[in-house]
């Protein structure tokens, strides 16, 4: 069982806009929306892909029930701790070149009890065979160290954490040593606190430095430029599938979803990056979070190519 954990869900709009003009009025058009947070994105891709999955997390008020009602509608079984407030709206607009600019609200406020009570559903859902799925910011109130503390929480458990978040809830988490993880390129430059590399060897460096006795599988997404695949197997570089992009939002969280599945159906690296490359492609090829469907997906995996970089 994968269980997939957003600490801060969202409802998603995409809209689109010509230009999109900063301190002047913006006519938004064909505005979209979808539940969205990067762990529900990653249940409804394991959906796609034909796999259940339990999303969990925090909901509140009037969104909260929306985001539920449409997890129920798809059939994705889910239970959620429910907080004070109302779950978050995030704008994301696309203009005429395709330029994604996001606008994402805090989300309501958790207390350090309802994280207790999250960890404790988590605990009872998964068990030593499951991969729990950490993705996404936190909301106010949440420490920096929450995945830390519970990606060392479940080892005890026996239960394997992959994680994909930026910024210090990904510094702290690292040092917990998950299973395995997917900065995008920005997050691997920023976590090491340098630039951000320009050739592939560069970030291959920095990239094999976060594998470990614990963390077995390194995944870089560098939009589109593609992705690279680091475990002890070998390192792989695939470059990006050639679509007709409608959208790239969660086109991280449909390959963190690609992953998991990989990992629980033992796939090999060379066969867990053909399904990341053409899971996260597919998504780019809907409007707004919604995963592409398992045919699109399955003709997309005809198109990857697999630059074998070490092993
Ligand atoms: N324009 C594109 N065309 C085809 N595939 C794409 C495109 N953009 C992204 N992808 C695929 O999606 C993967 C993940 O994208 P990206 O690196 O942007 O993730 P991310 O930064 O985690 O994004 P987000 O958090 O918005 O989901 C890429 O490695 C690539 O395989
Ligand atoms: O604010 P966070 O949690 O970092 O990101 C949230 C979010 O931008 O990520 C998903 C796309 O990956 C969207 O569904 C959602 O709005």
């Amino acid at each position: 069982m994968i269980v997939t954990v957003t600490f801060n869900p969202a409802i998603d709009k995409t809209a689109l806009v010509d230009t999109l003009v900063v301190g002047g009025l913006n006519r938004l058009r064909d505005v979209r929306q979808d539940a969205g947070g990067k762990g529900v994105n990653v249940s409804k891709t394991l959906l796609a892909l034909g796999s259940n999955s339990f999303a969990t997390g925090f909901l509140a008020g009037s969104s909260g029930r929306v985001i539920e009602d449409s997890l129920d509608h798809l059939g994705i079984e889910n239970e959620f701790v429910w907080v004070e407030g109302n779950t978050r709206t995030n704008l994301k607009v696309l203009n005429a070149k395709m330029e994604l600019t996001e606008l994402n609200e805090p989300g309501p406020y958790v207390e350090m009890e309802d994280v207790q009570a999250l960890v404790e559903l988590i605990k009872k859902k998964a068990d030593p065979s499951s991969y729990v799925v950490l993705s996404g910011n936190v909301s106010p109130g949440v420490e920096n160290k929450i995945y830390k503390e519970m990606i060392a929480s479940l080892r005890e458990s026996g239960i394997r954490v992959l994680l994909d978040a930026d910024g210090e809830l990904f510094k702290e988490g690292i040092q917990a040593k998950p299973y395995a993880i997917k900065p995008n390129r920005f997050e691997l430059a920023q976590y090491f606190g340098v630039r951000e590399p320009e050739s592939l060897e560069d970030t291959v460096m920095l990239g094999e430095k976060l594998l470990n006795d614990q963390t077995r599988l390194v995944v870089i997404s560098m939009g589109g430029e593609g992705a690279l695949f680091l475990s002890e197997e070998a390192f792989l570089y695939c470059p990006v599938l050639p679509i007709d992009l409608k959208s790239s939002v969660g086109a991280g969280d449909a390959m963190v979803a690609a992953m998991a599945l990989g990992l629980e159906n033992k796939l090999s690296l060379e066969e867990l990056a053909i399904l990341c490359m053409a899971t996260s492609a597919g998504a780019c090829t809907t409007e707004g979070t919604q995963p592409a469907r398992l045919e699109v997906i399955e003709d997309l995996k005809d198109l990857v190519q697999i630059e074998r970089m070490r092993g």
